[in-house]
């Protein structure tokens, strides 16, 4: 019996990389009976498994057993009846790569993205990238910006992979850890890892033999090991996380500087609309929470709303 760490996933075959560094081709055990999780997948990306070796000369394994996970990040479908489909697993963080220059990253979809990591109890750490080219009046927009975040609670940290600058806090970021790194294509994700282990090559690595073997290879999240002990999980073609099971109601939760505020409000169902003695609209028109993580909420309780 050996342990390893799920690294690569195609939904029947599972790359493991046990803790000498050797690699397995892994499958699960035809009985293998799901857990009682609702979801479509039994084992993804970041999950710890008991496996046996099958065939040492062809390094194949079978999978019998999964570690139990400190947290994981979950698709849902879009039918609510449906089950979701997990990503990634044993998350230390998360990352989102954003730029104020091109192509600008809207202030909703970072909203968006933090409530989701919220949600999923992941910390995250926002990363302005492409700082070289913008002018002053950019520059102070994108302080304005961290201070707004970094007031809130979130570590925010300006980029550029291309002039080398913030490159080194990016790496210590990493170090050591397991971490989702997410943001819109072409904020420059692939340069800025490629500064930081310009042998690993993002995405040539792709495209693999292994890969092939699968099915379905789309919605699949990759593992790459940057440094020893030090991995980033990337997911290609994926937008946004979406949220744990959520009500109307617990949106607000997800918004660190509402959180505080809640037993605040006069109704304790109180969905910061348009109730009377509302502490968050109070904070709001106060100046005191921002004008436009209250945009991003209003819109976010908005899409709760038609999902059920
Ligand atoms: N000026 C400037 N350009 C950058 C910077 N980082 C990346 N770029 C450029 O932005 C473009 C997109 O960069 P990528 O690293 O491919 O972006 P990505 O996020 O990996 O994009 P996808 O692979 O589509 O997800 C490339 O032309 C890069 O050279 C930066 O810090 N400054
Ligand atoms: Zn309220």
């Amino acid at each position: 019996m050996q342990k390893g760490l799920v690294i690569r996933s195609t939904g029947s075959w599972y790359e493991i990389r046990n803790t000498d560094g050797h690699i397995f081709q892994g499958r699960l055990k035809g009985k293998f009976k799901l857990k009682d999780l609702k979801v479509t997948n039994p084992i993804a990306v970041g999950d710890w498994v008991l496996f046996e070796v099958e065939d040492e000369a062809e390094n194949t394994a079978i999978i019998t057993d999964i570690v139990p996970r400190e947290n994981y990040i979950i698709r849902q479908s879009v039918h609510k009846t449906a089950h979701g489909h997990i990503l990634a697993a044993n998350l230390d963080q998360a990352v989102l790569l954003a730029t104020l220059a091109m192509p600008r990253t809207s202030l909703g979809f970072i909203d968006r993205f933090l409530v989701s990591a919220e949600s999923f109890r992941i910390p995250t750490t926002i990363v302005f990238n492409k700082a070289d080219i913008l002018n002053d009046e950019g520059m102070e927009y994108q302080q304005e910006i961290m201070d707004l975040y970094q007031s809130i609670g979130y570590k925010c940290l300006s980029t550029s992979a291309t002039e080398g600058e913030g490159v080194d806090a990016f790496r210590q970021l990493l170090d050591h850890k397991v971490t989702l790194l997410s943001g819109h294509s072409g904020v420059g994700k692939s340069s800025l890892v490629n500064a930081i282990a310009p042998d690993l090559n993002l995405r040539t690595n792709e495209v693999s033999t292994f890969a092939n073997k699968g099915v379905h290879t789309t919605t699949f999240a990759e593992m790459f090991e940057l440094a020893p002990d030090t991995y980033i999980i990337d997911t290609p073609g994926i937008k946004e996380l979406g949220l744990m099971d959520t009500s109307k109601e617990e949106v607000s939760h997800y918004f660190p500087e509402m959180r505080d505020r809640l037993n605040q409000c006069r109704f304790h169902n109180c969905l910061h609309f348009n109730e009377p003695g509302c502490a968050i609209k109070e904070a709001v028109a106060e100046g005191e929470i921002a004008e436009s993580r209250y945009m991003s909420y209003l819109s976010m309780i908005e899409g709760v709303d038609n999902r059920r």
